[in-house]
């Protein structure tokens, strides 16, 4: 099937029973950090006249979860088919725990979860995810990938009579089966509904629990808010964002600052120190402010302190902001970039 990235693995050690070899080491020199899980060095991928991936630098470290954000033809899917050595940049690097994508995934360091694919007919789940299991180096056993899938209990089961949020569980038993280090996931639970989309990402943490490294793509904000420690917006080939949801929101969204009027009107409000906008819904005031301590600070002085929340603005608001471009033909000039 297509969506599955699996490649034969090199043959397994053969052990002699009784016989323990001593390891001979090496005088080797001072350790290196171990090179990251993926790196992007000035990366660039053209399709005619479309600049889909444009001069991306990027690192993830081993056992991080990574969200990959961006409105439809931002360069998601350019960026997976990069790193997972499907297509080559035309300038650049991309690199793999330290070596090149091909390598990677031929090494079994890599599973990945891609958009559709149709099922082989008459196949049950339990032998489908063992014969791609087995083409791995060091592959978990098939009830162990299939218990981190939660689709224990359809091992018997025709791949070609699963409902589609059982086939999405299936498709994710197929990329860790092998057992990678990384797994690479293309918008994973497009198409589910609240409850399967739950259960997806519940095997999702599971996986990443174990110490290994995982980086979906996805629309779903509050997804990404919420299953990965770092979210990466790219925006018309280009990284503008690159922290975690909370940074991003306060970076981007700014701080909303809230309390009653109490009938004493708005005026002022929008020239206190940081305040970038006002609203006014009922009798309660919301600021929007880049500097929410400042803000605070003065209506404090002013004594408008009711019912005071100051809460990070939403990262739909913050997103948005990023990816807003109010003319669409204009040059590809980044919006202001935040990065860690
Ligand atoms: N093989 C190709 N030939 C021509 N243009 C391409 C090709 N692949 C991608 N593109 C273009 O590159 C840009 C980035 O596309 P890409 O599929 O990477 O975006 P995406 O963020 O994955 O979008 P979506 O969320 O819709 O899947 C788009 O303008 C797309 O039309």
């Amino acid at each position: 099937m297509s969506h599955v990235i699996h490649v034969p693995g090199t043959p397994r050690a053969v052990r002699t029973p009784g016989v323990i070899a001593t390891p001979q080491v090496p005088d080797l020199p001072a350790a290196r950090p171990a090179p990251p899980a993926v790196r992007f060095s000035a990366v660039h991928r053209r399709f005619g006249a479309v600049h889909a991936i444009d001069g991306v630098d990027l690192e993830i470290s081993r056992g991080a979860t990574v969200a990959l954000l961006g409105r439809n033809g931002a360069g998601k899917s350019t960026a997976i088919a990069l790193l997972l050595g499907l297509d080559r940049p035309d300038a650049g690097e991309v690199r793999l725990f330290g070596g090149a994508p091909q390598d990677a995934v031929r090494g079994g360091l890599v599973g990945a979860m891609l958009q559709g694919g149709t099922p082989i007919p008459r196949v049950t789940v339990r032998e489908w995810v063992g014969f791609v299991a087995a083409t791995y180096p060091r592959p978990m056993s098939v009830a162990e990938a299939l218990a981190l899938a939660g689709i224990g209990e359809l091992a018997g089961r025709r791949v070609d009579r699963l409902s589609g949020g059982q086939a999405q569980r299936l498709r994710f038993a197929l990329a860790v089966a092998g057992n990678p280090a990384l797994i690479v996931l293309d918008e994973p639970t497009a198409a589910l509904d609240v409850e399967a989309r739950r259960g997806f990402w519940r095997s999702m943490r599971g996986y990443a629990a174990r110490g290994n490294t995982v980086l979906f793509s996805t629309h779903y904000l509050e997804e990404a808010d919420e299953n990965a420690d770092r979210i990466l917006v790219l925006d018309r080939g280009r990284t503008v964002a690159d922290g975690s949801g909370e940074e991003i929101r306060r970076a981007v969204g700014g701080t909303l600052v809230s309390f009653d009027l109490d009938g004493r009107g708005s005026a002022g409000l929008r020239t206190l120190p940081g305040v970038t906008a006002l609203e006014v819904r009922d009798d309660r005031a919301v600021l929007r402010s880049g500097d929410p301590d400042a803000t605070v600070l003065a209506l404090a002085a002013a004594g408008r302190i009711r019912r005071l929340a100051v809460t990070p603005a939403s990262l739909e608001e913050a997103f948005l902001n990023l990816t807003a471009h109010p003319d669409a033909d204009a040059d590809q000039s980044p919006s202001p970039a935040v990065t860690r």
